[in-house]
């Protein structure tokens, strides 16, 4: 008889970014750097895993696809579940262990653009696994990051910060909550997202260019990141809005400078990035030029997609003026403003004049937005 599981999982969002490795095999990185985890409600990966005597080899397919099983990095996270599995003695049906599985996996958001879909791939397989073999450890988060870095950071919930670590054998290099999402609730997350797109080159591809290539890569992780890594776990303890967006754009700045220092350059913004930067930019002037609290940051991973950060006072003005900047003249107002719904009466309040500030860009550069918050991390949901 078969045994099958299904699980959810969480994308994160790096506030400091992860670019480089220390050791390619085991994925340990070269620089701590802390994620906001989002809410499974509007993205998340949904897998189902199924293990049994009948199935004749493992089987794994992505949005409805087969994907090549021989994936070293899927086999090193199977490999390991199953050893802690094995080594614990708790999995119900031991047999188990020794049966092919098949793995059924589901974004419900765009696959390989830059907005880690990676992450919630792979923390979701990893804990799939584990609940199926019935597998409680520690060292979950460190068998993610076999899978993918950043998936590490996708096992915990709320505010998270992945540990570079100093061993060798990677023990050390693993992932810690430093908040719950309910530590700072006000906080909410708009994505622009610009292309639904496989990116041109891959993250794992373009971090080792810049590991081998770039100057600036060395400067930021041995002065920059452990600088900013304080203030930002100093920002979220004493939620300082402020710092936090601040801190935010200046890292996700430099990641993309980085980009551009590597040899070949490799190049994830786009124009409507750019724009989306300097929208934000005048949002943070509008009150006093160069002296007002930040109000909403923008972060961009390996893509051109951005995410916005924001406290709840703030969305329905923020919402107007992106409105405003990148006019939608679609039909399917569902299909483009997805997630926690608008509220209207609060946006029609924005005044005018400082609507009128804002100069559209030319309709339809955004593909939708996705309203979400900080959430929670992977789930069992069958
Ligand atoms: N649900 C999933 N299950 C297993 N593997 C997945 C899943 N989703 C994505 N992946 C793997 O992750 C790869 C995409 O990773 P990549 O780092 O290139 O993009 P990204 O994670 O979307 O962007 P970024 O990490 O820059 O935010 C896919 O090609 C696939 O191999
Ligand atoms: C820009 C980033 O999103 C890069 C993520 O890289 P991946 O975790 O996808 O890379 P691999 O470890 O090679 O799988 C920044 C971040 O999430 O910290």
């Amino acid at each position: 008889m078969s045994t099958s599981v299904t699980c959810i999982a969480p994308v994160n969002i790096a506030i400091i970014k992860y670019w480089g490795k220390r050791d390619d095999d085991l994925i340990l990185p070269i620089n701590d750097s802390i994620s906001v985890t989002l809410s499974t409600d509007h993205l998340r990966t949904k897998t189902t895993i199924t293990a049994g005597p009948e199935i004749s080899k493992n089987v794994l397919r992505l949005n409805g696809v087969e994907e090549s099983f021989e994936n070293p990095r899927i086999q090193r996270c199977l490999q390991e579940v199953k050893r802690i599995a094995k080594a614990s003695g708790k999995c119900s049906k031991p047999e188990m262990l020794e049966w092919n599985v098949h793995v059924e996996s589901e974004n419900n958001f765009p696959t390989a653009a830059g907005l880690a879909s990676s992450a919630a791939g792979y923390a979701c397989f990893v804990y799939t696994l584990a609940t199926l073999y019935g597998v409680e450890s520690e060292e979950l988060s460190g068998i993610a990051r076999m899978g993918s870095g950043s998936a590490c950071r996708s096992l915990h919930s709320g505010y998270v910060q992945w540990a570079r670590g100093e061993r060798a054998d990677g023990s050390d290099s693993l992932a810690i909550q430093l908040a719950p999402a309910s530590a700072w609730p006000d906080m909410h997350v708009l994505i622009l997202v610009v292309s639904d797109r496989k990116k041109a080159t891959a993250s794992t591809h373009g971090m080792a260019t810049s590991v081998k290539t770039s100057d600036l890569l060395k400067h930021r992780a041995s002065v920059c990141v452990p600088e900013r890594v304080k203030l930002v776990q100093k920002a979220i303890a004493e939620k300082d809005f402020d710092t936090f967006g601040r801190i935010a754009m200046k890292d996700s700045n430099q990641f993309h400078a980085i980009c551009l220092d590597t040899y070949p350059p490799c190049f994830y913004l786009n124009d409507v990035s750019r724009s989306i930067i300097r929208m934000v930019d005048q949002i943070n002037n509008l009150a006093e030029p160069n002296l007002a609290p930040v109000k909403v940051a923008y972060s961009f991973d390996a893509g051109p997609n951005a995410c916005l950060f924001l406290l709840e006072k703030d969305v329905p003005e923020v919402s107007a003026i992106v409105r405003r900047v990148f006019p939608f003249t679609g039909t399917s107002a569902e299909e483009y403003y997805k997630g926690i719904p608008n509220d209207e009466a609060a946006m029609a309040a924005i005044p005018p004049t400082v609507l009128d500030s804002f100069a559209p860009e030319e309709p339809n550069l955004l593909r939708y937005i996705i309203h979400t918050k900080v959430g929670e991390g992977p789930k069992r949901v069958d």
